[in-house]
Order: structure tokens, then C-alpha cells, then sequence
């Protein structure tokens, strides 16, 4: 099987700063993974790279960046791929569009849905199948600015999800939730995982951590810090040095919780 995201030597540059330091990651079918990292350690960059929204800064001398084993793509074409739930996006989504066009536009890749867009019946059952996957047919046509973050979120879940990605993207998807939407949220991901869509989850909060994620990516400082399997990577020693503070990581009924030592 070919891998989902192939990266060798990768590097990005902003001004003369690098953001990314000699990026080395590969994933493939069966990993869920998970993205950790302090705050401004190349998490979002990491992202839009992985996305196809950037380009390394250098290619050549044995570089590798290749998603679903291209080089080169056309964003249009990766979206069946890869389905991906960011809060820019969801700023994006701040405006007229109900929850139902929403969804619909994923077939689109765009913001809503115009009189170009030639609707099918297909498409009209699928982002039905997808709200009620999310359990938000209630708010079907309520627009997204009226609705609560995390409402708005999993419309923007069910968006990603009309094209049956290989692989969900979500960037720090419990921000700005309260517990019982961030608990939702998390039910939701173990509910995606089992459905065979792969997630990679960027956040820096372990309680967004559900039991099936089985790798774990650590950034700190714009490189990968820390790259395995759960009982190798997610310990409280790892985590310490992550975060350069002592810390102790407990596990309940699926859920994680990191506290100061
Ligand atoms: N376009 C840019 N121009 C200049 N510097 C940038 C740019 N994008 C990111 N950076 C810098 O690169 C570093 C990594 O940023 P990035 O947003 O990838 O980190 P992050 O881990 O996602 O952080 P956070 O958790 O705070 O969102 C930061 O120091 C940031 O200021």
C-alpha cells in the first residue's frame, strides 16, 4: 500500500527563520495519529504542508514531499482524499450558509453552495447521511453564525466527510468547547475512526486524545521531537520533555488528562 503523506528531508522557511526543520514523516492505511506540540512549535505549518496548501521551501538532494503518492497536486483533486476541519475554515463559514449548504459544498470544495454548482440527488442524500452521522439533523438549516461552536464544528466534520476521505485532518478541533461539546466531539472521533476514515489530529490538549489513535507525532522548536506508537511516545517522561515541565498523564474510561507535578 502506498503511503497517505510521504515527507523526506522537508524544510520550510518564512523571511530567513525556519519554521520547519528537516521534516522526516510517512504515514499510511491503519494509523490514526496524533500531532502534539507546544504553542508556535510547527504544528499549522506541518498542517498546510500535509494538506497541500504549502510547499517545502527546497526541493532536490533527496527531498520527498508527496501526498497520495504525488509530488505535485491540484488541491480540487486531493479533496476526496483528504477532508480537513480547521478553524480558519470554519471563520470562513461565518456567513449565510445553513448547515445543510454547508455540508453540501464539500462536494465543491467551496464556501457554500452558487447557481454554478450543479446539485445531484446523490449529493443531497449523502450530506443528509453525513448530519445524521453527526447527529446534528436538527440544526440542518439553521445558518452557521447563529450556531455554537461546536454545532458549527461538526457541520464542518460532516462537510469533510461527504467524499469519503482516505484521511481526516482535524487542527485543534475542541478549541473554544466546553466539556460536554469537547466529550461529544471526542465520542464523534472514535465514531469516524471505526468508520475506516484514518484521522490525523493536530492539538496540544491530550484530553482531545481518544483511545484509537495508535501514533504519535511530537513537534517542538519547528522538528519532529518524537515519532511512534502510543506506549512508546505518549508518556508522562516524553511529555515532560515536550513541554519542558513535569508532568503526569492519567488515562479514565478513554479519556486523557495531564497534570502538573
Ligand atoms: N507566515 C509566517 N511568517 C512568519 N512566521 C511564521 C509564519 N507562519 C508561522 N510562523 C512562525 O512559525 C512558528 C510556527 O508556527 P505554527 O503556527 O506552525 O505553530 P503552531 O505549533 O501551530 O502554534 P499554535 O499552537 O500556537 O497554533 C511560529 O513561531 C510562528 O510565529
Amino acid at each position: 500500500m502506498d503511503s497517505f503523506i510521504e515527507l523526506k528531508k522537508i524544510s520550510v522557511l518564512r523571511g530567513d527563520r525556519k519554521i520547519l526543520d528537516d521534516i522526516n514523516f510517512d504515514i499510511s492505511s491503519g494509523e490514526n495519529v496524533a500531532v502534539i506540540g507546544p504553542n508556535g512549535s510547527g504544528k499549522s505549518t506541518f498542517i498546510k504542508l500535509i494538506t497541500g496548501k504549502i510547499y517545502p521551501s527546497y526541493t532536490g538532494n533527496g527531498t520527498v514531499c508527496k501526498l497520495f503518492g504525488h509530488s505535485r497536486w491540484n488541491i480540487h483533486n486531493l479533496r476526496s482524499m483528504l477532508g480537513i476541519v480547521t478553524n480558519e475554515l470554519q471563520h470562513d463559514f461565518y456567513n449565510e450558509i445553513t448547515g445543510f449548504e454547508a455540508v453540501l459544498s464539500g462536494f465543491f470544495s467551496s464556501v457554500g453552495i452558487s447557481n454554478n454548482h450543479i446539485v445531484t440527488k446523490d449529493m443531497t442524500k449523502k450530506a443528509d447521511d453525513m448530519i445524521d452521522f453527526l447527529e446534528v439533523s436538527s440544526l440542518r438549516n439553521k445558518k452557521l453564525e447563529t450556531m455554537s461552536s461546536g454545532e458549527a464544528r461538526r457541520f464542518l466534520i460532516a462537510r469533510a466527510l461527504v467524499n469519503n476521505p482516505k484521511v481526516l485532518v482535524l487542527d485543534e478541533p475542541s478549541n473554544s468547547l466546553d466539556i460536554s461539546s469537547s466529550l461529544k466531539l471526542h465520542n464523534t472521533m472514535r465514531k469516524i475512526s471505526y468508520s475506516g476514515t484514518k484521522i490525523i489530529l493536530v492539538t496540544h490538549l491530550v484530553s482531545d486524545i481518544i483511545p484509537e489513535m495508535n501514533r504519535f507525532v511530537f513537534f517542538k522548536g519547528g522538528k519532529i521531537f518524537a515519532d511512534g506508537k502510543r506506549s512508546e511516545v505518549f508518556t508522562c517522561d516524553k511529555l515532560s520533555s515536550l513541554f519542558d515541565m513535569k508532568v503526569k498523564l492519567a488515562e479514565n474510561n478513554g479519556l486523557c488528562c495531564i497534570t502538573i507535578v
